[in-house]
């Protein structure tokens, strides 16, 4: 299989001079945060929605639907209004994340991190005060603002402060913090679901703690130097380069930095660029990567564990207490990936999960097909087998495509395409996180259990992906993808060893001269 692998000749890091700093790690912590506010979404909807008085306030006719004896279980949630409380926040958080892009350009990764923790107040104070649907809407729409941008700032910052050796880790904080978000949110629901009738309104309102932790914290970290640097600030971002290393031998990646940098500079329409041949390998990888994550069907999980595990028969607190041992699954298995990530590499996690994720939903959906159809519940027992089954999928997604969709974007675009790069890889998480969020209960409605067998073979899809089109880029320094990477590899070097796209030559010539 090495032919497929990019086959690098020298597999060990570029020796930068550098150790991990106290302070490295510190800004890590800090700006992984932003991943807080985005899992704290995902989690708390799903409960949220499950919960009566917010639905008799909000989605009267689910919530009589709820309560019809007779009404099929797979169908009592379908509800395109409810689902959209769900979904507009992505829909949002998609548009914003190519704003975003911009910012992070023109202005730092940093500020564009402390606008998403303003934002998100603000659409956190609309939501926990709402007085009626579209309230709720316009304070879905402020969140889904706020995770665009944090989500788009967050994972580049993480990947240009890293070390190489440990970029991985590092990136991954991101995700575990998401995965932190879900957790805690599942376990603020599983409380509030009890205090009645406004329990809802601190379930959503406490989504501004992770807020306002980003939004203090972001003033104690540093920008990154590629950001400092492309933005002409040399002596800076040097100084910056030098605290974070924690020594004053970083010639070698400053230069490195200020060579991509040039190049960067020379590029004025970073959106034209990224749509050149020579960008296809990296811009495919991103939107696939993402595209594929959602369709392993983790949301479909995440959002409506409560929602499913009441459809398979669980009452309202055995729903809750399922979802919160998902989520500390999920939190647990993230761990083992960043241990992980920078030793085995990102294919191997990446396929390994595949198998057991296979197995796993198709093994859901066999479960339901032959229980769910003689009645309408499934039997205790069996139902304790799903929610088994369901932590081994969480388990294999959560060391895998779920921290991996963030960090290989982040590492793989040149320069003087990332940002413009990363938020195609943003928005195509928001655009199938939006579609699966939409469609889910309704899916569900018509598949019925037929909806794991769809996950399972997209699954099968995405192993092929990685044993053909996905190259290895475990301690590759961030500006030598291309070389190291991108050119020795048997499909995708064609797009960049021939790919003087034109247009892109005399878009770089024209700035040249213009400088
Ligand atoms: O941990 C699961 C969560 O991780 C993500 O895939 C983000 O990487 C979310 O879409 C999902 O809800």
């Amino acid at each position: 299989m090495a032919g497929f692998a990019a086959s690098n000749s020298d597999d060990s890091p570029k020796q930068f001079e550098g150790r991990i700093t106290i302070y490295v790690v510190l800004c890590g912590i800090i700006a992984a945060t932003g991943g807080l506010m985005f899992g704290y979404d995902v989690g708390i909807s799903g409960g949220v929605t499950a919960m009566d008085d917010f639905l008799e306030k909000f989605f009267p006719s689910v919530y009589v639907k709820k309560h019809e004896v007779k009404e099929d279980n797979y169908c009592k949630f379908d509800d395109q209004g409810l689902q959209l409380f769900t979904s507009s926040l992505y829909l949002a958080a998609l548009v914003a994340s190519f704003i975003a892009s911009k910012t992070c350009k023109s202005y730092g990764r940093k500020l564009t991190m402390q606008a998403a923790s303003i934002f998100f107040l603000v659409g956190v104070i609309l939501n926990a005060a709402a007085r009626d649907l579209a309230m709720l809407i316009v304070g879905r729409i402020l969140l889904g603002v706020g995770v665009g941008f944090a989500n788009q700032a967050v994972p580049l910052f993480l990947s240009e402060i890293a070390p190489v050796r440990i970029r991985g880790a590092l990136n991954i904080l991101f995700q575990l913090d998401v995965t932190i978000g879900i957790l805690v949110a599942n376990v603020v629901n599983y409380f509030t679901s009890s205090i009645r009738p406004w329990g809802w309104r601190l379930s959503l309102g406490l989504a501004g703690v992770p807020a306002l932790i980003l939004c203090f914290g972001s003033l104690l970290i540093t920008e990154t130097p590629a950001s400092l640097i492309e933005r002409q600030k040399l002596d800076e971002g040097l100084a910056v380069l030098k605290k974070i290393r924690g020594t004053e031998k970083v010639e070698l990646e400053f230069n490195e930095i200020v060579d991509a940098s040039k190049i960067a500079q020379q590029v004025k329409h970073p959106f034209r660029n990224v749509m050149m041949r020579r960008s296809r390998p990296q811009l495919v990888i991103a939107i696939l990567m993402q595209v594929f994550q959602q369709f392993t069907g983790i949301n479909a999980i995440m959002f409506y564990a409560p929602v499913l595990f009441q459809t398979i028969g669980f009452k309202n607190d055995g729903s809750l207490l399922s979802a919160v041992i998902m989520g500390l699954v999920n939190v647990l298995c993230t761990v083992v990936s960043i241990l992980l990530v920078d030793r085995l590499g990102r294919r191997i996690l990446l396929l390994e999960a595949c198998a057991q994720m296979l197995i796993s939903q198709a093994a859901i959906g066999a479960v339901l097909q032959v229980f769910m159809k003689a009645n309408n519940n499934l039997h205790q027992d069996v139902a304790i087998w799903v929610v088994v089954l369901v932590c081994l999928f969480v388990s294999s997604f959560a060391w895998s495509w779920g921290p991996l969709g963030w960090l290989i974007p982040s590492e793989t675009f040149p320069l003087e395409t990332r940002t413009a790069g990363f938020a195609f890889a943003v928005s195509s998480n928001m655009l199938f996180t939006f579609i699966i969020a939409q469609a889910f209960l309704s899916m569900m409605c018509h598949m019925k259990a037929g909806i794991f067998f769809f996950f399972a073979a997209w699954i099968v899809a995405m192993a092929f992906f990685v044993v053909f089109l996905l190259p290895e880029t475990k301690n590759v320094p961030i500006d030598e993808m291309t070389e190291r990477v991108w050119k020795k590899h048997w499909y995708w070097r064609r797009f960049v060893d021939h790919g003087e796209d034109q247009n892109e030559t005399r878009d770089v010539e024209d700035s040249a001269n213009r400088l």
